[in-house]
């Protein structure tokens, strides 16, 4: 080990180094703190004894300089002045250990032995501190790039409102179909937020018994149900200071909602079979792709709990109704996987890409990403095919037109032109341009001009 021992007496530095240096330690001294501190920054020493009174100076002053500089360095103060007051004070600023004069070499050795251990554990944190980084970063290159931007004014200006809340501890509710993105979007609030440096928590409401969710959520004691063998601390616990995200909260069980409530309302909460109130500080995010107001109107949801939830509240739309977003997302997950699988695919063909945007998307983003992955290992040629898409290819049409039932019904008592304009004006309402509008109708796009004038559609 490479040790520096600063003291103003030089018989104290030559004992301590020549008892160090028996044992195979490199050695150095310094007597006073400006040389001390000198020879810190030209060289690292992996443990410093510094006495408490170099002559004038205070060697706690000293030790702070030196772990202002270098946090982690392993400081152990000698003193001749022991008592608890010094101790303690050289502890708290940051001391890694204190040895009383006259010390005899075992004295000295048992620090050695301790410093050994605590730099191995400095070791072992760098490396799990990168290992972790090491870690998100590949989850992250694992999928696709996430994208907040959109092209429909309604989702832009949902996810605005909702992102410039982010900064606010507010509790935020997002509501929307399944596969629509609702955790994606939780996260990333959490991400914008001041908290982001903070626990994000996610708990899944559905996944679990009504005791076992409680449990989860606020931790339990020892016996206070069966298989309840130790003390345990929840989620609530774990997110302390930062986001907890309670997905699928409309699933919350009847029982659990009045605790929830408590937790929002009082941020207090206790755990399963104990009897002592517990503070917390958690910022709520829950997502729902239930209707919460349905459920408050049939009392499966408490009223109290969904306007304390509703303060910042967003619609995610459904990807149907985000057509102009569709290219551009099929456009991205397919870069991703095409690349990831190590395939030269240039991007989707004429039929294709009808094919992406006749479908109605009943299972959103992740129903599109999962397509494009498994076209992406699938497609035959360069571009991505209608067959390549585990779609139907036909067009979906009863979806495409959003189920439309007030419109003419083919076979009733409806003129053509009557059957034309609605399905042109349907057509036109989710197209995400008009070439492709046109190619849907399978007419080119004067045609389509002239028949938009003619119907009063410009
Ligand atoms: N903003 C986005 N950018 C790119 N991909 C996205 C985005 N949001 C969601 N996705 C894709 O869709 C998948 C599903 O998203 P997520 O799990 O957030 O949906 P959800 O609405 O929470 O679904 P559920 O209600 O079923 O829990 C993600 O794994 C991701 O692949």
């Amino acid at each position: 080990m490479d040790i520096l021992i600063v003291d103003d007496e030089q018989s104290i530095r030559l004992t301590t180094s020549v008892a160090l240096e028996a044992e195979g330690h490199y050695v150095e001294t310094a007597e006073d703190g400006d040389s001390a501190l000198q020879r810190l920054k030209e060289e690292d020493f992996q443990l410093v004894f510094l006495d408490l009174r170099l002559g004038d100076e205070d060697g706690l002053m000293v030790m702070q300089e030196i772990l202002k500089k270098t946090p982690r360095q392993l400081v152990t103060i000698f003193t001749a002045h022991a008592s608890v007051a010094t101790a303690v004070k050289a502890t708290q600023l940051g001391a890694f250990d204190y040895l009383e004069k006259p010390f005899t070499p075992d004295q000295l050795r048992a620090i050695i032995a301790k410093a050994q251990k605590a730099l191995q554990t400095q070791v072992e944190v760098v490396r799990l501190q990168e290992t972790v980084q090491e870690l998100k970063s590949e989850v992250k290159h694992n999928a696709p790039p996430l994208q907040f931007d959109s092209e429909d004014e309604r989702t832009r200006v949902e996810l605005e409102t909702l992102f410039r809340a982010a900064a606010s501890p507010a509790s935020v509710l997002i509501l929307g179909e399944s596969g629509t993105g609702k955790s994606v979007i939780a996260r990333e609030v959490h991400d914008r937020s001041h908290l982001r440096d903070k626990p994000f928590v996610t708990v899944s409401c559905p996944s679990l018994s009504k005791e076992l969710l409680e449990s989860v959520l606020f931790g339990h004691m020892k016996g206070s149900f069966t298989g309840a063998v130790k003390d345990t601390w929840g989620k609530v616990h774990a997110a302390d200071g930062g986001t907890l995200f309670l997905d699928e909260i409309g699933e919350l069980p009847m029982e659990i909602q009045p605790k929830l409530l408590r937790l929002l309302q009082e941020r207090e909460y206790e755990r399963l079979g104990e009897n002592k109130v517990r503070e917390s500080n958690v910022r709520i995010i829950a997502a729902t792709n239930r209707d919460l107001a349905a459920c408050v109107a049939a009392r499966t949801f408490r009223e109290d709990l969904f306007y304390r939830l509703n303060v910042i509240s967003v619609t995610v739309p459904p990807l149907r109704e985000r057509r102009g977003d569709l290219i551009r997302f099929a456009n991205d997950y397919l870069s991703f996987f095409s690349k990831q699988m190590g395939r030269k695919i240039e991007g989707f063909s004429e039929a294709g890409r009808q094919a992406l945007v006749r479908h109605s998307w009943p299972g959103n983003l992740r129903e599109l990403r999962n397509a494009i992955e498994r076209a992406a290992i699938l497609a035959r040629g360069s571009k991505i095919e209608a067959e390549d898409l585990p779609i139907p290819v036909a067009a979906d049409a009863a979806a495409t037109t959003g189920g439309n039932s007030t419109g003419p019904v083919i076979g009733g008592e409806y003129s053509i032109d009557d059957i034309e304009q609605t399905h042109l004006r349907e057509v036109l309402r989710w197209a995400p341009t008009l070439q492709d509008a046109a190619a849907i109708l399978g007419i080119d796009k004067a045609t389509l001009y002239r028949k938009r004038k003619r119907f009063g559609m410009d």
